[in-house]
């Protein structure tokens, strides 16, 4: 659900694209489902259509991994499990802060998806002198004034903002300081960061501007095909990309 993009070139040290490493975590998703149904093997158009890929492009990143398959058997599912979250850096923990405890830092706090992904949340952290001390998800809020010791006692390279967007540089700018060099921000602002800093911005309400977008259009197309006579503009449509979900990482228009 990450929108945005991280401030690296387009194609990783390894030579993994960063359209691949997208793809990645869907893939991972739909092995571990099978994975905990203790399924085998897995073939490329199984598991492309169970991530939502097409399964040419499956068969292609993960030959970026190595990983070509057994003709007739498919995909070792426990071994591209291992070989995915190893490319992934999964197979060891990371430290996560949470910056900003409000109602969305304390659902975050509260998902249990980050643990069994290998993300500990190790620190809740809020300016707000009152929460210091109050347990969300388990977990004691610290207050802001403590962030750099935090970070540097926890060995913390990952940090979430869910602070107000006013806030949002000065806390991103902090973390760095203290040595984070990847951020995931939720508040609705574009951070500066120095070369070597990856940051991921999710915006809901980007992906529900998407969403109406595709609506208007479809509701266009509706009104255009019972009356065409009368509409003379051409109306906007989706490229087919735009409508693969995770194949198409930004959806394009262009005039129909
Ligand atoms: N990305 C999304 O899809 C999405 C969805 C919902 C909300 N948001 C954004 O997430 C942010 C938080 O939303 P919310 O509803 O939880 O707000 P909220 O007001 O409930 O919580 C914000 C928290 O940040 C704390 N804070 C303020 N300044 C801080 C600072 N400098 N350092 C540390 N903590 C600080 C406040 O004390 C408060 O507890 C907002 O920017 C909001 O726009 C994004």
């Amino acid at each position: 659900m990450a929108t945005g993009r991280t401030h690296r070139p387009a194609t990783r040290s390894r030579g993994i694209p960063e359209a691949t490493v997208a793809r990645l975590p869907l893939y991972l998703r739909a092995l571990t489902g099978l994975s905990e149904r203790s399924v085998p093997t897995v073939s490329s158009e199984e598991l492309a259509a169970a991530a939502g890929v097409n399964s040419a492009k499956l068969r292609k990143d993960f030959s970026y991994l190595g990983s070509y398959g057994t003709r007739g058997v498919g995909y070792d599912v426990e071994y591209l499990v291992y070989q995915i979250s190893r490319e992934l850096g999964l197979t060891q923990d990371w430290p996560v802060v949470i910056v900003g405890i409000g109602n969305l830092g304390a659902a975050l706090a509260n998902y249990g998806g980050f643990a069994s992904r290998g993300f500990r949340v190790a620190a809740l952290i809020d300016a707000d002198p009152a929460m210091a001390g109050t347990p969300v998800a388990g977990i004691a809020v610290q207050h802001s004034d403590e962030l750099e010791r935090i970070i540097s006692d926890n060995g913390v390279s990952i940090g979430v903002i869910s602070t107000p967007a006013g806030a949002a540089q000065q806390v991103c700018d902090r973390l760095v300081a203290a040595g984070v060099t990847s951020i995931l921000n939720f508040a609705p602002t574009v951070l500066s960061v120095p070369d070597g800093v990856d940051v991921r911005k999710v915006d809901l309400s980007i992906e529900l501007q998407i969403l109406a977008f595709h609506e208007q259009r479809k509701a266009g197309e509706e009104a255009s095909g019972s009356n065409a006579e009368q509409d003379d503009a051409p109306p906007l449509r989706a490229t087919p990309a735009s409508r693969k979900g995770p194949d198409g990482d930004i959806p394009a228009v262009m005039p129909a």
